[in-house]
């Protein structure tokens, strides 16, 4: 990938970062880029996932998912970083496989129900994927899973790929029934996962050239310098960065490509749950264009002087002419394709926010193919990571999520927690119709 930052100096926008300033930060980024560089070489808690591309086997991958190598649609049934990834890579990718990919990433009855009820349950793999085992969305919608196949008379011990931790009741099971299973690799958040055999064993049974996928998000590793002016991941990140510093608490990442949309989905749980700590973090925003441009441009263009748009955008893309029309004030449309027309209006909204003293940056990808979407992750990931050591705070965990699990097992009457009464004493004022 590249980036492009110009409309994001302080000439252009406002907030906006100076040269002078970037010059400065770039001295924090050399300190930062050795401190990323030995936490790699020393395979540490969340480093780790920097090192993914030349860990991540391919063949023992699709070795593993060999007995489901026939299936015409594969049910995820994992949540956060351990269906995000996995569903990015194959929604970007969707037009290039003919298997239907589904996520179980919520416990909404009626949408499970409703994706049981329609998927063909016996040419379907069921991969289940959790680092912990014990993640409670993941567990029931499991439990849900293998009920409905055994009702439908489909035996999901032939169906099922396990991926999790070295222990766990996830790890039993697959041990206890001998399911084909993978590690989620020690030292990798879930978040930080796609490009391990968390994300690898979907691309694996759509058909996806994991080569490809890994070989991209290896040649973005090696871009890692200890200059932002020589690394696009650690130019976004710390332009970023600067612009929350200066008043932009708000980050839309806003892909100007279909496929990219669950992208954007995995951007925000990466954002958000890597830097939202200790009062800090900037709000990721999920963005589509050029649907967007209907509905949030306008808040972007003339709201609060609070945010960072973040392009994404492909320079090659599959087209489709727009057919010639007789009326008048269509023609133009007639002359060009769907390609060009999405184009021209990524063009004239990232020139209309700059018009507009707004900040944007602009991340350039060749096409969306396996190659270009390893290194958009990888360099997502870099950025992040180095983001983190900006703001100085630990970007490989979570803590702020577990109160509400613990409020949920209380609800559940697993025991006896303190959160879960925290949720009898809501303060309430209702307003009934
Ligand atoms: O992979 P699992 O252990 O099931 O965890 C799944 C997800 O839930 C956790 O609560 C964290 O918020 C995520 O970072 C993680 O990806």
């Amino acid at each position: 990938m590249n980036v492009d930052i110009g409309n994001a100096l302080a000439s252009v926008a406002s907030p906006g970062v100076s040269r002078d300033s970037l010059e400065r930060l770039d001295e924090r980024v050399a300190d930062a880029h050795e401190r990323i560089e030995a936490g790699r070489a020393n395979d540490e808690h969340g480093y780790a996932a920097l090192n993914l591309p030349e860990r991540t086997d391919p063949d023992e991958i699709r070795e593993t998912v060999a007995p489901v190598a026939d299936a015409d649609a594969l049910l995820t049934v994992g949540i956060g970083g351990s269906a995000l990834g996995a569903a990015t890579i194959t929604n970007a990718l969707a037009a290039e496989s003919d298997v239907e990919a589904v996520y179980l990433d919520n416990v909404d009855p009626a949408w499970i129900s409703t994706q049981l009820g329609r998927l063909p349950l016996e040419r379907t793999a069921i991969n289940v994927v959790s680092r912990s085992g014990t993640t409670a969305e993941t567990l029931a919608n499991f439990l849900v899973v293998r009920d409905a196949f055994e009702r439908a008379g489909v035996d999901w011990t032939e169906r099922t790929i396990v991926t999790t931790g070295e222990s766990g009741p996830l790890r039993d099971l697959s041990d206890r029934r001998d399911l084909p299973s993978l590690r989620v690799p020690d030292g990798v958040p879930g978040r930080f996962s796609a490009l391990s055999a968390v994300g690898m064993v979907a691309a694996a049974v759509c058909g996806h050239d994991l080569e490809a996928l890994l070989s991209g998000a290896a040649a973005e590793a090696d871009s890692l310098a200890g200059s932002l002016f020589e690394c696009p991941a650690y130019a976004y990140g710390t332009t970023a960065y600067a612009l929350d510093a200066r008043g932009a608490g708000t980050n839309a990442m806003m892909p100007y490509a279909e496929s990219l949309d669950t992208y954007a989905e995995w951007f925000a749980q990466l954002w958000a749950e890597s830097l939202g700590k200790d009062g800090l973090g900037q709000t990721p925003v999920r963005a589509l264009g050029a649907t967007d441009q209907h509905s949030q441009i306008q808040l972007y263009r003339a709201g609060p002087r609070d945010k960072l748009v973040s392009f994404v955008v492909p320079d090659e893309r599959d087209d489709r002419s727009i057919p010639a029309t007789d009326v008048d004030d269509l023609a133009y449309l007639g002359e060009a394709t769907l390609g060009e027309l999405l184009s021209a209006e990524f063009e004239a909204t990232e020139a209309s926010l700059a018009a507009a003293g707004r900040p944007n940056v602009r991340i350039e990808l060749e096409r969306v193919d396996e190659y270009e979407l390893g290194g958009l992750l990888y360099g997502m990931e870099a950025a992040c990571v180095l983001a983190g050591e900006l703001y100085d705070v630990n970007p490989f965990n979570q803590p702020a999520v577990e109160w509400a699990k613990r409020a949920t097992r209380g609800l559940l009457g697993e025991g006896t927690f303190e959160e879960a009464e925290s949720v009898t004493e809501k303060t309430e004022l209702r307003v009934e119709r």
